[in-house]
């Protein structure tokens, strides 16, 4: 089998705010069309780790290639290219309250495209009919749809540009497990369909077992282990074992027939 691409790699990143290192001396690869999740515990800096690969926020140390090109190289018009090539969804969605939904995803059409209201809008609804969003809800502003609705349609707007690259923060935070489930199917549907490369920051368990390639597990301030979830899970470190082993993880059979190798 051919090798895959890397699409992103990490080397010696270090992270300090407010005085506080964060990450120190971190590496990670993510290959193309790989679903990678990154987990640890509370504070471990994984949503500091996503918005630092997203470009939203510069590392104090280290580099972040993006499709082999160096972050640090990248500015103006460059940047807003690559940043176009990347979609975030945010925990709480951040869709935009006073815009309906419809609107929200034709927001980042409007601004990185010349594309005229009519062809955005059927962009938009092409959009938000990938993530599962229903069509008669797209005039309804945020505070009118449900959680899985507001998922849904921050979701479509993530995807508005056609990114080669998808981030995810806690994606199915907050959702109850048949919503989270047919949310996480979405997501390894939409990576085979797009052939979009997926890191995703959860704490959700069920997700990482469904959906992760593999898992980057970050403690003592880098990722401590790669692997696929079965490996992880079964791993001797002693914050993993703390994390999977926990009181409200409950555990998982050794050999789970649904996990997919690589
Ligand atoms: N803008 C900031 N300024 C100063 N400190 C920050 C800032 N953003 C995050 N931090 C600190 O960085 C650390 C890591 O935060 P981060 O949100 O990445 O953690 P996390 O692993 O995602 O945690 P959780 O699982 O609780 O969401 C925390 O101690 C947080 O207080």
């Amino acid at each position: 089998m051919a090798t895959r691409k890397a699409v992103i790699e990490v080397r010696g990143l270090g992270t300090v705010l407010g005085g506080q290192t964060i990450h120190d001396a971190l590496d990670l690869d993510v290959t193309e069309r790989e679903v990678l999740a990154i987990v640890g515990g509370s504070g471990s800096g994984k949503t500091v780790l996503l918005r630092e690969l997203s470009l939203l926020m510069e590392p104090t140390k280290g580099s972040i290639r993006l499709f082999g090109e160096d972050h640090r190289k990248l500015r103006g018009e460059r940047l807003r290219d690559f940043r176009a090539d990347i979609g975030i969804m945010f925990q709480q969605g951040a869709l935009f309250t006073g815009m309906s939904v419809l609107e929200n995803v034709e927001f980042p059409l409007k601004e990185h495209t010349r594309l005229d209201r009519s062809s955005r809008a059927e962009l938009a609804m092409i959009k938000l009919s990938l993530a599962g969003f229903p069509q008669d809800g797209c005039h309804k502003k945020p505070a009118e749809l449900s959680g899985g609705m507001v998922k849904r349609a921050a979701l479509a707007r993530a995807l508005a540009l056609d990114p080669a690259l998808l981030f995810l923060d806690e994606p199915t935070a907050g959702l109850d497990p048949v919503t989270a489930a047919a949310f996480d199917d979405r997501i390894l549907e939409l990576r085979d369909l797009l052939g979009l490369t997926v890191v995703l920051v959860t704490h959700d368990l069920d997700s990482l077992w469904r959906i992760s390639d593999r898992v980057a597990f970050l403690a003592r301030k880098r990722v401590l282990m790669a692997a696929s979830i079965a490996d992880i899970s079964r791993s001797d470190e002693t914050e993993i074992r703390a994390y999977f082993q926990g009181p409200r993880q409950g555990g998982r059979p050794e050999n789970d027939e649904s996990v997919q190798g690589d």
